[in-house]
């Protein structure tokens, strides 16, 4: 499917979305629980529900209550050989991967297209390292999983994923002689491994931290049960704020912030140094933008899903704008660095491609044009915002959005965004 997008002014509020990273975790730490935990202002998308049905052939009991879950963890870690599909999720396979180590059957675990792409051998090789048997399609999913993993010392790379050392974070207590973990290269996106540790530490399990980064010891540990909401996801507010700053008049983005932290937090900061003044009242976010951004150099080395909302913001640059030192982006549902690059450009951009990242510079004219987002939820959106602002561009694949924002078109569209699906 495609979808038409006309040059729109937004103008009302819309209520950002819960995070996804936070119920993917909350959900896997409390299916590790033996009890029964409470999970608020869960997000219901195609890649949580991955989750909660990986879970749930897991051994975990899972009710809905609303936007609330009530998890029964898994009582056993026996049983059947099992086949579970984790979507379009790079997050769910790799933590069920973990999880599904601790089996002592084989678990397959696979996934669409696009998952099927996406690298795990580090993950596997530290899994082997720890004691299960492993295989897969040179190092990428379907995967064959044996446990039980019994622990040790092992060296993994973070230069890939931080998804990997969450992934063995969360599995490590379980083991019977718990986990020390090197990271052998420089650790990517770094907040999501902060975000593993703290939600394990609302489960009541501790992490050791020996070097930050670089050296962490789990000692085996009892998951607890607790209650645990889930606040707002600040890579859904990066694109609602550019939205914002492109076509926004009178746009207020309501969140919830509560006292998990989430590296995505930086767009606010970010924005500020392109010149945008962001208020933050009572959980509103408005931003008062001047006629052109001023551009300049980004690390998204901790925050890689910031890299579609700002490539976006180009369109409003009045100088050269630098996002670099994230080649993990080329690792994600999509090769996003070449996506947006091959597609921006359409728009009439001036764009340099670099292994970790872009250069994208003023435009000088731009039109509409047919951008392909290649079925990666965070290109459509990015692709969507930057349609209203340029006008006459038609974007494939609407659907994507179930990943991690189902309501994404509708919430657009009733603040006045013209995006119609055909
Ligand atoms: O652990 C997580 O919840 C995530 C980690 C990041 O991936 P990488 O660690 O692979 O960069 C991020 O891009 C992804 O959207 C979610
Ligand atoms: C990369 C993403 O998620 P995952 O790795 O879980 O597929 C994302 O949501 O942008």
């Amino acid at each position: 499917m495609n979808c038409n997008v006309e040059q729109s002014r937004l103008s009302g509020v819309i209520t950002c979305p819960t995070n996804k990273s936070y119920t993917h975790r909350a959900i896997f730490l409390a299916s590790l629980v033996n009890g029964k935990s409470l999970i608020k202002n869960v997000l219901r998308s195609r890649d949580t529900n991955a989750t909660i049905e990986i879970c749930k052939s897991l051994g975990a009991e899972i009710t809905e209550a609303g936007s609330n879950l009530k998890v029964k963890g898994i009582s056993k870690f026996e049983g059947e050989e099992l086949t579970v599909d984790a979507s379009n999720s790079g997050t769910t396979i790799r933590i069920a991967a973990a999880i599904a180590s601790l089996r002592d059957s084989k678990t397959i675990l696979t996934g669409d297209e696009s998952l099927r792409k996406r690298p795990m051998k580090p993950l596997l090789d530290a899994l082997e390292a720890l004691g299960a048997k492993c295989s897969s399609n040179d190092g990428k999913p379907p995967l064959e999983i044996t446990g039980k993993i019994k622990g040790g010392e092992i060296s993994i790379a973070g230069n890939v994923s931080s998804q990997f050392i969450s992934a063995l974070f969360i599995a490590s207590p379980l083991t019977e002689q718990g986990a020390t973990i090197n990271i052998s290269s420089e650790l990517v996106s770094k907040p999501y491994l902060d975000a593993t540790i703290s939600t394990m530490k609302k489960f009541g399990v501790d992490v050791i931290v020996m070097e930050q980064y670089k050296k962490y010891k789990i000692e085996p540990q009892e998951y607890k049960h607790t209650t645990i909401t889930i606040p707002s996801d600040f890579s859904s507010v990066a694109l609602l704020l550019s939205a914002a700053v492109l076509v926004g008049e009178e746009l207020t983005v309501k969140i919830s912030i509560g006292d998990l932290a989430q590296g995505d937090e930086a767009i606010i900061d970010i924005l500020g140094k392109l010149g945008v003044d962001v208020s933050l009242n009572n959980n509103a976010i408005t931003v008062t933008t001047p006629e052109k951004l001023l551009g300049g150099k980004f690390d998204l080395s901790n925050t890689p899903d910031l890299l579609p909302p700002l490539a976006i913001l180009s369109l409003k640059c009045g100088f050269p704008l630098e996002l670099y030192n994230v080649k993990h982006a080329r690792f994600k549902e999509t090769d996003r660095i070449a996506i947006l690059v091959r597609e921006l450009k359409k728009l009439g951009l001036d764009i340099a491609e670099k292994e970790d990242g872009m250069i994208l510079n003023p435009p000088t004219i731009l039109k509409g044009a047919d951008l392909n987002s290649e079925d990666d939820h965070r290109l459509f959106m990015a692709f969507c915002i930057a349609g209203m602002y340029v006008g006459g561009c038609t974007i494939s694949d609407p659907e994507s959005v179930d990943v991690s924002y189902p309501s994404f078109v509708d919430d657009m569209n009733h603040v006045g965004a013209k995006i119609t699906t055909k």
